[in-house]
């Protein structure tokens, strides 16, 4: 759906996209992940057609996304900034937006005033509290129906019940309509639920970028207690990340598939040996804080 290509952009002399290069399947819910500064509102603002790159290329559903209101009509976003004209409440940008999505779903957007129901339709947008916005770029957002969704931080003062009921309502539409998110987010916990693809930036690049299932089932923690206390000579090849020691139990992360990890722990006789998932968390810092040190900044 999205292809960006070694996608540079300076800002007075200062290069906040320097050769960003990422992709993003059709159908998939990509989270782009980063500390303060790495370019994520700006790499999306490219994506959105808001910005114009100085190099490279943008390419959403195969074409260039800058001053192509075909392809922008495909494309809904909340931006981290939001922007209303004066005085307009969320029922006139209903109208607006009615007019520019050729997908616009009223029968939804009528229905959907059961789910934002602390927003007043008729209210000027500026008026309502931060989450209320939130709430409303969401309702508008999702009635577009659009084939691409970006959003930037787009949970972010939203309260927890909100987030969830956010969350799902994005799910099913990914389940249902086949809609592809990109979302930035500063939470790796909150997005190791809902992504199925992770993007890492730093300094205007993406470090890392892969399916999550491809993360997960490419490292395993092992707990395991041998026979003696001490952890026994492991062949060579295995690839261990990490080991730590409570008591008798050794907790090992692992390079590899869990199954062949198993087997061939279990020549040693354990006692005990468990296979555990880990968390997207843990994946960043064991697999990839040794190739980059900032990985670790970032998901710290
Ligand atoms: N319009 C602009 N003019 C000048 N500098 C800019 C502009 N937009 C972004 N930058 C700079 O580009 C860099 C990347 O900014 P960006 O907002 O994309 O970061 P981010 O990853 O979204 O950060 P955060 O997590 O804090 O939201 C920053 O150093 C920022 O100061």
């Amino acid at each position: 759906m999205i292809e960006v290509k070694h996608v540079t952009k300076t800002f007075d002399g200062f290069r906040a996209l320097d050769g960003l290069t990422m992709s993003v399947p059709d159908g998939s819910i990509y989270g782009l992940v980063g500390p303060n500064g790495a370019g994520k509102s700006t790499i999306l603002r490219h994506i959105t057609g808001i910005y114009r790159q100085d190099e490279g290329e943008v390419l959403v559903a195969g074409e260039p996304v800058y001053e192509n209101p075909a392809v922008k009509a495909r494309i809904a976003s909340i931006p981290d900034e939001l922007y209303y004209f004066l005085s307009a409440s969320t029922r006139d940008m209903m109208r607006l937006f009615r007019g520019f999505y050729p997908r616009f779903d009223q029968k939804r957007y009528e229905a959907m005033k059961d789910i934002f129901t602390t927003v007043n339709e008729k209210q000027p947008i500026r008026r309502l509290s931060k989450g209320m916005q939130k709430q409303s770029a969401f309702w508008l957002a999702m009635c577009c129906r659009p084939e691409l969704l970006v959003l930037d931080e787009p949970v972010d003062g939203l309260d927890p019940v909100m987030r969830r009921q956010v969350w799902s309502l994005l799910m099913s539409d990914v389940a249902e309509y086949g809609t592809t998110v990109l979302v930035s987010s500063h939470n790796l916990r909150e997005l190791e639920d809902v992504c199925d693809h992770v993007g890492i930036l730093s300094h205007g690049k993406v470090l890392v970028e892969r399916s999550l299932s491809d993360l997960q089932e490419n490292v395993v923690k092992m707990q395991v207690v041998f026979q003696e206390k001490e952890l026994p000579q492991l062949p060579a090849d295995l690839e261990i990340l990490h080991v730590s020691q409570v008591g008798r139990i050794h907790t090992l992360i692992i390079r590899g598939n869990a199954t062949d990890i198993t087997n061939r722990l279990a020549v040693y006789a354990p006692i005990l040996m468990d296979a555990l998932p880990l968390t997207l968390e843990e994946i960043f810092i064991y697999e990839l804080g040794g190739e980059d040190y900032e990985v670790r900044d970032i998901v710290l």
